[in-house]
């Protein structure tokens, strides 16, 4: 059974201070967890003070975002490498707001994900479709190619450690979600097209959901079986949240 990713994505919000009061509350409140892998993806700015503020509990820290290049003159960046340096396991990459808002193409996504990879940092590639898109019955396209695209040059081991994050945009930070069975049945789409060029990775790849998970919908939406997981926004900011959702999920995978 692939153990499930329960992780925060908190965008452009907390500063040093509230990073760290949160962290510290909620490793409290998450400390008897052991089935499920639960993490925080805070700024660059409090990446530091979550992974030391995390220290002793089991959760992980992930970036927001990286630049494919190690080092060099590339204003506001941060490398893959420097995450690994400072043990940060993880790293967003290709989140809609990247792609939507700073223009971040499927190449691009590809190189990131190829220089986490080369530093042993997992990237959590965000993929899925518009409301225009869902309407023009483009939805498998649109995500088969996000995935094919992001995964280009890997190995089967490298897909392995891959995670990926299905979050229709039109649900993103809306109060809208996919119903439970319809956002399965996607991620069921997307592992069937892994399978065709990774057929071993292709069950072990974790799949999460994202876009509008809250504690009033964890529960049906964890108990698919296709979904590994969810990418939580604004409902990974508060520690009493965070930790029901987790723990909610701990409970199904019981
Ligand atoms: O990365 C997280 C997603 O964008 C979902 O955000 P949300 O839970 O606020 O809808």
């Amino acid at each position: 059974m692939r153990k499930p990713f329960i992780c925060g994505n908190w965008k452009m919000n907390k500063n040093v201070e509230e990073a760290e009061a949160m962290i510290t509350a909620l490793k409290d409140k998450v400390k008897a967890v052991d089935n499920v892998e639960m993490g925080i993806c805070p700024t660059a700015l409090c990446l530091t003070t979550v992974k030391k503020a995390a220290e002793g509990s089991d959760l992980v820290t992930g970036a927001e975002n990286i630049y494919w290049k190690d080092a060099g003159a590339y204003t506001g960046e941060i490398s893959a490498k420097m995450l690994a340096d400072s043990n940060i396991e993880y790293t967003i990459v290709g989140h809609s707001e990247r792609r939507e808002i700073f223009g971040e193409s499927d190449y691009e996504v590809n190189k990131k994900v190829l220089s986490a990879l080369s530093h042993g940092v997992k990237p959590i590639v965000c993929v899925g479709e518009t409301l225009e898109e869902r309407k023009a019955d483009q939805i498998e396209a649109k995500v088969n190619f996000q995935v094919d695209s992001a995964l280009a040059g890997l190995s089967e081991e490298e897909v392995e450690d891959v995670v990926i994050a299905y979050e229709p945009i039109w649900a993103i930070g809306t109060g809208e979600t996919a119903s439970a069975e319809e956002a399965n049945r996607v991620i069921g789409i997307i592992r069937n097209n892994i399978r065709k060029e990774f057929p071993k990775a292709a069950d072990k790849i974790r799949i999460q959901y994202g876009g509008s998970v809250k504690p009033h919908n964890v529960e049906e939406i964890m108990a698919q079986s296709e979904i590994d997981g969810a990418l939580v926004g604004g409902a990974s900011l508060e520690a009493d949240s965070f930790s029901e959702i987790i723990l909610k999920t701990a409970e199904i995978y019981k």
